[in-house]
């Protein structure tokens, strides 16, 4: 049948289902699927003389819509244009519509069927099976395939000579996202059956190839804006990541499996002291000694933590290295991020977690006297230099305090090591001052253990009672002090260290170098800048400033009302010959605080041994003269804050800073009475 007389026949059927009710179904010349829409358009009590489309979008509602469906639009348009430029088809009285899901109309371009009132914009409307029953757009979603309708096929009579193609647009998930419409609005019906043919059939091609176009425009504009939002993100993190290690204070290296350094932050460049980012052809090696592991490690695609030096420019540095292997995504190793960092630093750390600080300065040290100044004086001046420093003075006259002020003076920011020779058994002295290597005894640490003076590097060693150091450690001190290197006990490297030994005696070293209990050489390299520390006797009116220093601070400790030291107490006090000096000075005050009744201390508040006490004198260094025993001042201090607390052991022992048992232990011990 020639496309005019099926056209003719729709028309008669269309007349038919209008007029008589006639069930377009039964008519072989329409299509199954058109005829059904009819009878549901009608259902829905559409009118077929329908020339306006009413139902629109309110005004903010369809702004939205065309955000968010810029991108298709944007697509939609470029196809549309590439159409109107190939094909002149426009003359002959097309338009191209475009639908989203819901038949509201996004686009138009061409020769348009007027569907709004005058002066109204056809974007917006809502063009659906509910507005104007049967169309091809309709259709095509329905159907999820291109549809054509001839005029009469339409269920409105408006589009009696228009003939519709339509196709739809669907994305990946397989969803109609679109409606790709291409209507010819004819004057008259079809003469030339032809011409229509050859027309319809390709505007059918036509805007299903446009539906396609705007398909795979779609899928690429999305993967490209995608690729540009990841290629942003890529940018931002790959610019975090430059400044994070920028900001980083410690070294981290990229290289690949054999060694080249790839990339290296600044800190790592000052390490390997390269000009900044002039990685060019470096390789690790070149900093690496001979016994190395760290490439045989990262061969064996081994994470690992790891001390080594690394030699810059003939020096060696020791540094904590850890190794993060990186793999190719078939396992092989790639090479290796590894971070550096100076074991200086570490131990540094190390000191100030351990309570290794010096907390004293000059400033803080009580004293107004000549003899006092005269000494704080040559501390000052002592401090900046870099000689070792020999501090001589009995027991309690500040020594370690000294040694702390002059560490402060000098080197603040490193470590202020203190290691009490007469503390410790002769058997650890040595390990406890110059390390171990893993394994190197039973007992040893895995990874060994940095020796004290190792942990001083960069700052003060502290030798208190160099005069107990046993005989042949004094030999191994002496080359150390010379040559500035260590070597570890079971080691089989030197490392090299730098810091100062501030030593501190109270006993009369050259008496014991005649004795032979002291090495000569040594004393030279230790005495080179000695001072004297006074013993409190000599030190004119800071028994009293002293005292009164110490009242204070322990009444703010308790807090307590700070109480005077009267007349009768001061005077006892200036003639005692206190042979602990400030130390024992300080216990006594502690004691008379705890035992005065009113604000002022008397002289019977003061400890018997000082009531009782001998006279001034003047005595030599190394004299240390009668001092409490530990003991004793213990005994005195819990007889004194049980007296204080009215025998409450819960009290006691809070105010003593000790645990209930350990005091109902040292009462036990020290017979004292409860009761
Ligand atoms: N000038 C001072 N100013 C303030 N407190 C001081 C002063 N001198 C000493 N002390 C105090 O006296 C006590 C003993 O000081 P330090 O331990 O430094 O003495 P020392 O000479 O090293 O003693 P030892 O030889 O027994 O180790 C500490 O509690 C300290 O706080």
């Amino acid at each position: 049948m020639k496309l005019k007389d099926r056209w003719l026949e729709i028309q008669q059927s269309k007349l038919k289902f209008f007029k008589d009710n006639e069930d377009p179904r039964s008519s072989i010349h329409i299509n199954p699927e058109v005829a059904e829409s009819w009878i549901k358009s009608q259902a829905m009590g559409i009118s077929p003389y329908t020339e306006i489309i009413a139902e629109r979008l309110e005004p903010e509602q369809l702004e939205k819509l065309l955000k968010k469906e810029h991108l298709l639009i944007d697509v939609a348009k470029s196809v549309f244009e590439a159409v109107k430029l190939k094909d002149l088809m426009f003359a002959s009285r097309y338009a191209i519509y475009l639908f989203d899901e819901n038949g509201v109309l996004l686009l138009n371009e061409g020769d348009l069927l007027r569907l709004v009132p005058e002066r109204n914009s056809m974007t917006g409307i809502v063009w659906n099976e509910k507005t104007m029953g049967t169309c091809a757009h309709i259709l095509s979603m329905q159907l999820r395939r291109p549809v054509q309708l001839l005029g009469p096929e339409h269920y409105c009579v408006t589009f009696k000579n228009s003939n519709t193609s339509a196709a739809p647009i669907i994305d990946d998930n397989g969803d109609i996202i679109a409606i790709m419409v291409l209507s010819q609005h004819l004057m008259n019906e079809p003469l030339d059956d032809d011409v229509f043919v050859n027309l319809n059939s390709h505007a059918l091609g036509l805007v299903t190839a446009m539906a396609a176009d705007v398909e795979n425009k779609l899928k690429l504009r999305r993967s490209y804006d995608q690729l540009q939002i990841t290629n942003e993100r890529l940018k931002m993190a790959n610019y975090t990541l430059k400044v994070t290690l920028a900001v980083i204070d410690e070294g981290i290296i990229t290289i690949d499996s054999t060694g080249e350094i790839i990339h290296i932050n600044k800190e790592g460049s000052q390490m390997l002291g390269l000009e900044k980012g002039k990685t060019e052809n470096r390789n690790i090696r070149e900093f690496l000694n001979s016994q190395s592991r760290l490439m045989a490690l990262i061969a064996d695609g081994e994470n690992a933590d790891i001390e080594e030096s690394l030699c810059v420019c003939n020096i060696e540095q020791n540094y904590m290295i850890n190794i993060r292997v990186v793999n190719s995504t078939t396992g092989q190793v790639d090479g290796a991020v590894i971070k550096l960092v100076s074991a200086e630093k570490v131990n540094a750390m190390v000191n100030s977690r351990s309570g290794a600080i010096a907390n004293y300065s000059f400033d803080d040290l009580i004293g107004e006297s000549k003899e006092f100044k005269k000494a704080v004086a040559l501390g000052k001046r002592f401090a900046s230099s870099p000689e070792n420093i020999l501090l001589i003075g009995e027991s309690g006259t500040g020594k370690e305090l000294f040694a702390q002020a002059i560490h402060n003076k000098h080197r603040p920011n490193g470590p202020f090591v203190a290691v009490n020779c007469a503390a410790l058994p002769r058997e650890l002295i040595e390990s406890e001052l110059f390390g171990y290597e893993g394994g190197s005894f039973t007992g040893a640490e895995r990874g060994g253990r940095p020796g004290k003076i190792e942990l001083a590097h960069g700052g003060t060693l502290f030798l208190d009672e160099i005069g107990d150091m046993p005989l042949e450690l004094q030999a191994v001190l002496l080359r150390v002090l010379e040559d500035k290197q260590v070597m570890r006990v079971g080691g089989r490297r030197y490392k090299r260290v730098d810091f100062r030994v501030v030593a501190a005696t109270n006993k009369d070293l050259y008496q014991m170098i005649r004795e032979k209990l002291f090495r000569e050489d040594l004393y030279f390299r230790l005495s080179v800048l000695s001072i004297n520390l006074p013993s409190l006797r000599l030190r004119e009116n800071d028994v009293t400033l002293l005292g009164q220093y110490f009242i204070k601070k322990y009444c703010e400790k308790m807090v307590w009302e700070v109480p005077t030291i009267g007349p009768s107490a001061r005077n006892i006090m200036s003639e005692y010959n206190w042979p602990g000096n400030v130390r024992q000075l300080e216990n006594a005050v502690v004691y008379a605080v705890n035992t005065a009744q009113n604000q002022i201390i008397e002289a019977e508040d003061l400890p018997a041994i000082i009531l009782n006490g001998e006279p001034a004198q003047t005595a030599a260094v190394g004299n240390i003269g009668e001092v409490y025993t530990i003991e004793i001042l213990e005994k005195i201090s819990i007889e004194n804050v049980l007296y204080k607390t009215k025998n409450n052991i819960t009290k006691a022992a809070d105010l003593l800073g000790i645990g209930k048992s350990t005091l109902y232990r040292k009462l036990k011990e020290y017979n004292i009475n409860v009761d």
